[in-house]
């Protein structure tokens, strides 16, 4: 049974070491989550792995790293969400490993705070720097929408520039309990899309290589078959 494969502990993506119907190891997915300080990373992240919205939290030292792992027809996919740093201090030294191989990109920004908003162009010049390939999806994030009075970012401007760079946008509360599921559409949107690219590697260190490697593809995934829900 397929099942009992999921519990194969070899690291191996070579198909000729493989029986016929070998099914690769749980592929992972890299994504990092980007953006100004405060403006809800490790609180989104949280929200999305554990289901809680933190109580207190420090400002991100480097990076903290989360997984969560998903089940999309039939296929289970471990998602490695790098928490980066917003603050420059924090983040200097990092930088290069944030962008390594990554499979898909989240900036964040705080619908309360303007400067976060337009601190987004520099981000983004940020991820463009590292050579992080157009095919690479990403996603804005305007959270805090729980402080309905304080909002500074309208939606409109936010689509625009959502449009402009070719992501979608979700506007969302890490802190509300009832918009956990949109939380979670953040990251499902971004795993359903990799997955329907279908070459991603299966490897799950910094060492993946660059380019997708087709002798990691699942077998079952040569059907074509592939759903996003957004
Ligand atoms: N009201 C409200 N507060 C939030 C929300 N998300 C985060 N916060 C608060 O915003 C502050 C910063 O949250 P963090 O998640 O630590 O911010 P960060 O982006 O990870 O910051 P750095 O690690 O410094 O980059 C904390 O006080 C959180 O409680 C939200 O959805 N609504
Ligand atoms: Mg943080």
């Amino acid at each position: 049974m397929a099942l009992l494969l999921w519990t194969d502990t070899s690291r191996s993506c070579n198909p000729c070491m493989q029986p016929s119907h070998y099914i690769p190891d749980t592929r992972i997915f890299k994504i990092i989550v980007i953006g100004d300080s405060n403006v809800g990373k490790t609180c989104l992240t949280f929200r999305f792995c554990g289901g809680t919205f933190p109580g207190k939290t420090e400002a991100t030292i480097g990076v903290d790293f989360r997984e969560k792992t998903v089940e999309i027809e039939g296929e289970r996919i471990k998602v490695q969400v790098w928490d980066t740093a917003g603050q420059e201090r924090f983040r200097k030294s990092m930088v290069e490993h944030y962008y390594r191989n990554v499979h898909a990109v989240v900036f964040v920004y705080d619908v309360t705070k303007m400067s976060s908003f337009t601190n987004l162009k520099t981000w983004i010049e940020e991820c463009n720097g590292h050579a992080v390939s157009p095919l690479v999806p990403r996603v804005l994030v305007g959270n805090k929408c729980d402080l309905k009075d304080l909002i500074q970012v309208p939606s409109s401007l936010a689509l625009k520039f959502a449009d402009a760079h070719n992501m979608l946008l979700f506007e969302t509360s890490a802190k509300d309990p009832q918009e956990s599921q949109n939380v979670d559409a953040i990251f499902m949107c971004l795993v359903c899309r990799l997955k329907a690219q279908r070459l991603l590697p299966c490897r799950d260190t910094e060492g993946w290589p660059a380019q997708p490697q087709p002798h990691c593809r699942r077998l079952d995934e040569a059907s074509g078959k592939g759903s996003c829900p957004c």
